[in-house]
């Protein structure tokens, strides 16, 4: 009730153009100003709090500390009260005519300097208060001072360039603000629009929110609460309410950080990987927050590409509440909240490895991919992602996987690479010829059933000063091992392999005597260095060029086979038979390798050595 005349006052002019700008916006996300005023509310209320701690004499000091919402589709307003500090007649002036507020400074100064007159920046900026006028025909703030000797004020707006100021009695503490809703935004006075805005953005907020008497925030922030209070139940339905899960999370990682920026994160790891399921790519989800308001539930840059499996909630309150994709200085914030997210996740991954060793290998099963995925691409984070890969390897039992740290630590003294082959599964790269030269050596061998694997290892090229070496690359030297008994000799050797040569002609470049095989008779080694077997069928399935450059191999042969004794002693004696057999033994390596193309040809030959067998 109004026990003055109402005072007039002009905004001030960057105010009236902020205004005038807001009241006219086709911006969409009008929703927005119920966060603003939300998170004013509770600032409000926080300071109140504060306040209590050192002041003894509070204007009505037995209200409880909260927010009140309320709708009435039929007036079509909407009003949002909290019993927070208030504001005196000066501090109305002062706030709420002038343009104190950073973010609606930043919203102008973009405005002017971007060539987007449009208002779309509203929405990266934030305009605090103002916000408000997006969906007002006016704006009432009832308002009394925490102040016990102040009076109660009423400020009122219709956003065009003035507003007024009167006494108004009987005011409680705090702020009441009454907005009349535009016709075309009588949305905002429905009771379930407001609900489902309120649970988007302001879910988490500590002082309780009533909507139209109904308690809506009934989840605690957990992340800013110190963790050792904190039940696995109470994580788990967090997790399900913020991600709007059903399962259990299957890793969780709980921080908080000073320096280099004020930081609290509550992260998950869901029980399921469902991109690997089959579903559509994941986006990122682990939401940013400041101070408990929700800034941005999918935030593009606030982690890796490959950690967008996270679920979960970062706040940090050295971020703006708007903060913006378009500034340099909220873009470097950002990549600096991603760094030490990163760093420490990683981090954590390693402890889990050591600390947890199943529970790591599940996870790994499941979500190795992402990290492969991470070791490819990301130059920074390469090395630290490199100590968390798995491999089985030919030491390895099956299913069971060894870590690059492991393997080097079963390394001879002799041994100066880390030896990898690629194959589709373990049994075919046991049962192909590459692998029998490093077993008969002990040397470890990893296997790499993924796609993903040729990129990982050509992005990591070596661990702990070890080079990572393909075991089936032209180049690879193995030592000598002794002569086993019936070998042919190295001139019956020479003579086989020259014949082989001239019989094969441009399939081949280059026929020697094999230093890695025991007991196959041959295989094929691609002579061209820039692309492997994999890379090859690779390129061949997406019917890309390189595929079809003509294929050159070396073939090399294993001088203490029998099918090559055989050979050796059919080669004078019957050339056409043993032309067939060269032509089969060549085939053979290049399925071994995965690199015969055309089965056709191998097949007409093998039915005319069958007639002769
Ligand atoms: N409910 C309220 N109770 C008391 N004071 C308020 C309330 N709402 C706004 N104010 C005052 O008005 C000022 C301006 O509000 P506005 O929303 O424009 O910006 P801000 O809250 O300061 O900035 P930001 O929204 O970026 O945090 C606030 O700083 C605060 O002093």
């Amino acid at each position: 009730m109004s026990t003055t005349a109402p005072q007039k006052f002009e905004f001030q002019a960057e105010i009236a153009q902020l205004l005038d700008i807001v009241t006219h916006s086709l911006y969409t996300e009008k929703e927005i100003f119920v966060r603003e005023l939300v998170s004013n509310a509770s600032d409000a209320l926080e300071k109140l709090r504060h306040l209590q701690l050192t002041e003894k004499e509070i204007y009505d000091d037995t209200l409880t500390l909260e927010i009140n919402v309320t709708t009435d589709d039929k007036a079509k307003t909407i009003t949002i009260q909290d019993f927070g500090i208030g504001m005196t007649r000066q501090e109305l002036v002062e706030n709420l005519g002038t343009i104190a507020h950073s973010g609606s400074k930043a919203f102008l100064k973009a405005l002017a300097e971007s060539e987007q007159k449009n208002t779309s920046l509203i929405g990266q900026f934030g305009v605090g208060f103002y916000s408000a006028f997006m969906v007002a025909k006016s704006v009432k703030v009832y308002t009394h001072s925490w102040r016990k000797d102040e009076t109660g004020q009423l400020w009122t707006s219709e956003g065009a360039g003035n507003y007024s100021i009167e006494e108004s009695s009987g005011e409680r503490r705090g702020a009441k603000i009454v907005i009349e809703l535009k016709d075309e935004c009588s949305e905002f006075s429905q009771d379930w629009r407001i609900k489902e805005i309120l649970e988007r953005y302001s879910a988490f907020v500590s002082f309780p929110i009533n909507l139209n008497g109904k308690r809506v925030n009934t989840v605690q922030a957990l992340w800013l609460r110190n963790k050792n209070e904190i039940k696995d139940e109470e994580y788990t339905e967090f997790y399900k309410f913020q991600a709007h899960a059903f399962d259990e999370p299957r890793l969780r990682l709980h921080f908080s950080a000073d320096a280099p920026l004020a930081i609290n994160a509550l992260l998950f790891v869901p029980k399921e990987n469902t991109e690997k399921l089959g579903f559509s790519r994941l986006e990122p989800s682990v939401a940013l927050y400041c101070r408990k308001v929700m800034i941005d539930a999918k935030p593009k840059h606030l982690l890796p590409e490959w950690l967008r499996f996270l679920k979960g909630v970062v706040d940090s309150e050295d971020l703006p509440l708007n903060i913006s994709r378009e500034t340099m200085q909220d873009k470097a914030l950002i990549e600096k909240l991603n760094k030490v997210i990163t760093k420490r996740f990683l981090k954590f991954l390693e402890d889990e490895a050591k600390n947890r060793v199943d529970a790591y290998n599940e996870f790994y099963a499941e979500f190795g991919f992402f990290l492969k995925e991470g070791a490819a691409v990301d130059f920074t984070h390469k090395d630290q992602l490199a100590k968390l890969l798995r491999f089985e390897s030919s030491l390895t039992e099956k299913g069971k996987t060894t870590s690059l740290a492991d393997y080097v630590t079963r390394m001879g003294s002799e041994q100066k690479e880390i030896y990898y082959l690629f194959g589709p599964n373990r049994a075919a790269i046991e049962s192909g010829p590459y692998l029998e030269g490093f077993k008969a050596r002990n040397l470890e061998v990893l296997f790499c059933y993924e796609s993903v694997d040729e990129y990982v290892m050509n992005s990591l090229r070596e661990f702990d000063g070890k080079k990572l070496t393909a075991a089936d690359h032209a180049d690879v030297k193995l030592s000598d091992l002794p002569k086993p008994e019936g070998a042919l000799s190295e001139d019956d050797t020479k003579k086989l392999t020259s014949w082989l040569k001239d019989t094969l002609g441009e399939r081949v470049a280059e026929v020697k005597a094999s230093d890695r095989l025991v007991d196959s008779p041959a295989l094929a080694l691609n002579a061209d260095k820039f692309m492997s077997p994999h890379m090859r069928r690779m390129m061949k399935a997406l019917n890309k060029d390189g595929a079809e450059s003509p294929l050159r191999v070396n073939l090399e042969i294993n001088p203490r086979s029998a099918v090559i004794k055989r050979l050796f002693e059919t080669h004078t004696a019957a050339p056409d038979k043993a032309k067939l057999v060269a032509e089969q033994i060549l085939d053979n390596a290049l399925i071994s390798a995965g690199l015969l193309d055309d089965a056709t040809a191998m097949v007409a030959r093998l039915y005319k050595i069958l007639e002769t067998a």
